[in-house]
């Protein structure tokens, strides 16, 4: 008989009847959130910000570029997408901040947020657009919604350690 080593977390598994048949799944197996693309998008130590539409979810609140994925989308490209539809800014990713899915009284959205950079030769002048260029410090003083609360500590956590700012 060939005797196998198990390490004493499978022999345990192994041995527990009611492990032995069955699958575990993760405990939350999200089916029905809203994946939502975000551009967190920094120039110079400045962020773009706008403010949503009053009869939109969460109107009148603060926001970053961003909307919903379409079907087959990442969140990434949807955040580039995005962020062009709603400023006319074309931007690249430079890195994923951060995602989590947050429910809100009336949806649950899957917020996946993207630092990104303006791809240079593509940048109008913002100050005509909805959108407003702000201060990095400014951002925990406006009025953003409680789904992004995580990411405007990371932001701080990030702008405090690299005091060059988040060129
Ligand atoms: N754009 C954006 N949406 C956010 C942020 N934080 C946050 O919780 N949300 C939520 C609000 C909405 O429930 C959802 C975005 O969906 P949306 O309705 O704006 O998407 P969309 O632009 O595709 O809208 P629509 O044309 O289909 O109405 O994500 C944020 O910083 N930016």
């Amino acid at each position: 008989m060939i005797r196998k080593e198990l390490s004493p977390v499978s022999f345990t598994a192994l041995h527990n009847s009611s492990n032995r048949h069955s699958i575990r799944f993760p405990k939350r197996v999200d089916m029905t959130s809203i994946p939502i693309g975000i551009a967190v998008v920094l120039s110079q130590g400045r962020v773009l910000v706008g403010t949503r539409d009053q009869d939109a979810h969460l109107g009148g609140q603060a926001e970053f570029p961003g909307g919903k994925c379409e079907a087959g989308e990442s969140a990434a490209k949807c955040a580039i997408r995005e962020c062009l539809e709603e400023t006319g800014l074309q931007v690249e990713i430079a890195e994923r901040l951060h995602q989590e899915v947050f429910e809100y009284p009336d949806r649950t959205v899957s917020l996946t947020f993207y630092l990104c950079r303006l791809v240079e030769a593509a940048a109008p002048h913002p100050s005509a657009l909805p959108f407003e260029w702000v201060e990095l410090e400014t951002l925990p003083a406006r009025n953003f919604p409680s789904g992004n609360q995580a990411v405007l500590r990371i932001l701080a956590d990030r702008f405090k350690s690299e005091s060059q700012g988040l060129h």
